[in-house]
């Protein structure tokens, strides 16, 4: 790639530029494509002012939605993704086929950049929107892309560089895109190529999920050309019906048998590929499940090494295991938990919301305030009109006065014509769940409190006023009161939504660990019965500091249940790193710089320990936590990267 190219972004000259460089070594082929369907298919202005296009939080929940299972899978894995990449300016994004960002993990001190960088839950990253960039162009390619500054089509993403690597479902179709994106880098190229590495295997490793996850009840072959790669995320995968007709394959089973399509193998006779008919693959998955065995395809002879898996949700069922209750899971039963604190928060907030008390919830992410919200919601005489969720922090500052107080036709230049009523009023007669309402902006926390004050809205373009029945419950992991101290929350404005705090415990504070463990269980397996968990992984789980809460803790167990073993059981195999080999109790392995001794003696047992105290107190605010410990913010990141704590996204 020319200096001048990684220099100088696309300038108003580019078209010709650009056209004179396609089809020259100066750039990919991917990119070069990419550029051609700018320029010709899509007639983008590439020195364009940034007008990124962001969908309302409801389409994205609804995206989320179709997403299912894969977006908890994918959401652990980001994790582990980001813990690699951490602290060097990265974000880990999740988009969905539509180039839709759907999740995102970021250092909490980059995510102004990010923002800046149009990055953010919602944000739309197609090509035909933003032009040549790591995750429109992975979707467009259905391949691993890197973009790096000037090679993004639009001028003002030359900041930008990206590693997007698609995930395929199991009919070869785009899923999504995961991307590791840095708004600002010094990056080389070889560091880049490492990155991308990481991306497209922390890809490959939720599609195959996925498909072992969508393929549960079906026979499914594990084979490759070197016995070691089986059972690996390289490892060729064949999931094979009852009748032994060949259901789907994953993209390595292609590459490892040399056939470019699936039409050629889906549909097929199992048989007629390998050498193998059903009571064969019956006795190999159920008398050698553990070990591998020699097979030659049919139609060249070559040796593979393969493994067999019974269908699991049938074996599970004659597996000692938990049966589910009853279908349906309202947000009210799922609190069954004994933990006293929660109990007495529950019991207190029906009460209080009953009587319409505005209700502020204060803990950290993943505590689930937004799952207590909704139970508040339901226990009330109002639960049949409408629970509005808006959250503060993931809708762009712009929108969030059209989104919560709604427009009137033709208020401003892109109004929707027959305007919006905005969330306030979809609310009404029913309940108003302001999440993170610390990242409100002071504006519109002035507007806000006289919407609370006067119980009517004036939407922006209008002038009468429309009355509003309120219930309002509001959440942060930020300490609101701090905020009012400091002058970055309204004091009126807190005592207005605060006619009670509840604070919700951290899962590491909760004392019915184990119920709710058995609880995502059972909610995770729609029907059947849900995999049992072995004494030891239990207990690594219960001794487990959980520094995401319960989101964490339901990404670990749907990553273990889609890794299930052969009898439906989750052991310490299936939980992922993190929970290593080592006792419960230590805090988990580390690698590289030498820190594996330091952290795993007790000496790195107690720092982790004070660490992870002192963070959930500041509520994972780094400067604070930095200032409480008497060590430089740099100091700190090192050292949560050392003991590998996860930061909440
Ligand atoms: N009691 C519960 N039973 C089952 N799942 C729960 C429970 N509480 C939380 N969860 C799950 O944990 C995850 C996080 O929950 P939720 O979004 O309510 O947390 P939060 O505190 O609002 O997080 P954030 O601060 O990031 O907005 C969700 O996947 C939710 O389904």
């Amino acid at each position: 790639m020319s200096n001048a190219l990684t220099a100088s972004p696309p300038s108003s000259r580019i078209a010709s530029l650009l056209q004179a460089r396609i089809g020259t070594s100066q750039v990919s082929p991917y990119v070069a494509k990419s550029w051609d369907r700018c320029l010709n298919r899509y007639s983008i202005e590439p020195d364009a002012e940034r007008r990124t296009v962001v969908l309302d939080t409801a389409s994205v929940r609804a995206r989320q939605e179709t997403l299912g299972e894969l977006l908890g899978v994918a959401r652990a894995e980001m994790e582990n993704l980001y813990e690699q990449i951490a602290g060097s300016g990265y974000a880990v994004i999740l988009s969905d086929a539509d180039a839709v960002v759907l999740s995102a993990i970021t250092d909490s001190q980059a995510r102004r950049d990010f923002r800046g960088a149009g990055l953010w839950v919602g944000a739309v990253w197609s090509e035909q929107h933003e032009g040549t960039n790591g995750i429109g162009t992975a979707v467009a390619e259905r391949a691993p892309v890197t973009v790096y500054c000037g090679e993004h089509f639009r001028r003002y993403n030359a900041g930008l560089s990206c590693c997007g690597a698609p995930i395929l479902d199991v009919d070869g179709e785009v899923l999504g895109v995961l991307d590791a994106s840095a708004a600002s880098t010094a990056d080389t190229r070889l560091v880049q190529s490492h990155t991308m590495a990481l991306v497209s295997m922390s890809a490959n490793l939720i599609a195959r999920c996925h498909f072992l996850g969508r393929f549960r009840d079906a026979w499914v072959l594990r084979f490759h050309s070197r016995a070691e790669f089986v059972g690996l995320l390289h490892e060729a995968l064949m999931a094979i019906d009852d009748d032994g007709n060949v259901l789907a394959v994953n993209e390595a089973a292609l590459l490892q048998l040399g056939i470019s399509s699936r039409a050629q193998l889906v549909g097929k006779p199992l048989a007629s590929l390998l050498p193998l008919d059903m009571d064969t693959l019956r006795r190999h998955a159920m008398h050698e499940a553990a070990s591998l065995w020699p097979v030659r395809d049919i139609a060249y002879g070559r040796r593979f090494f393969a493994n067999a898996r019974a269908p699991m949700q049938r074996r599970a069922a004659t597996a000692a295991s938990i049966k589910r209750t009853a279908p349906g899971t309202p947000a009210a039963r799922r609190h069954v938990g004994g933990d006293p604190r929660m109990q007495h928060n529950l019991n207190c907030g029906r009460q209080l919301f009953g009587r319409r008390v505005p209700i502020l919830l204060q803990g950290a992410t993943g505590t689930g305030k937004e799952v207590f919200a909704k139970a508040l919601h339901q226990a009330a005489s109002w639960a049949d009109k409408p629970f509005v969720a808006v959250n503060c922090a993931a809708i762009p500052e712009a929108l969030i006065e059209s989104e919560l107080f709604g427009y009137t036709r033709g208020a401003f230049t892109d109004a929707a014509r027959e305007g919006h009523v905005g969330k306030i009023r979809q609310s009404s007669g029913g309940t108003l769940f302001l999440d993170e309402i610390g990242d409100m902006p002071l504006a519109l926390q002035t507007r806000l409190l006289r919407v609370l004050e006067e119980h009517e809205i004036v939407p922006l373009g209008g002038d009468a006023a429309i009355p509003v029945d309120l219930h309002v419950i509001s959440a942060s992991h930020r300490n609101l009161l701090a905020m009012v101290q400091q002058g970055e929350f309204r004091e009126d404005l807190y005592y207005r939504l605060n006619g009670i705090t509840l604070e919700l415990p951290t899962l590491r504070e909760r004392t019915d660990k184990r119920e709710l463990i058995q609880a995502l269980l059972q909610e995770d397996v729609p029907d059947g019965p849900v995999p049992a968990i072995d004494d030891e992984a239990m207990e690594r789980l219960l001794a487990h500091p959980w520094p995401g809460n319960i989101r964490q803790l339901r990404n670990v167990l749907r990553m273990a249940t889609a890794l299930c073993g052969e009898d439906g059981r989750i052991g310490v195999a299936q939980l992922g790193r993190e929970f290593g080999d080592t006792p419960p109790g230590q805090p988990p392995a580390v690698q590289g710089d030498g820190g594996r001794d330091e952290a795993t003696n007790a000496l790195g047992t107690a720092e982790r320990d004070a660490l992870m105290l002192e963070l959930e107190r500041m509520h994972w605010n780094i400067s604070r936590t930095a200032t409480a410990l008497g060590v430089s913010r740099n100091t700190l990141y090192r050292k949560i990267r050392k003991h590998r704590i996860v930061l909440p996204g």
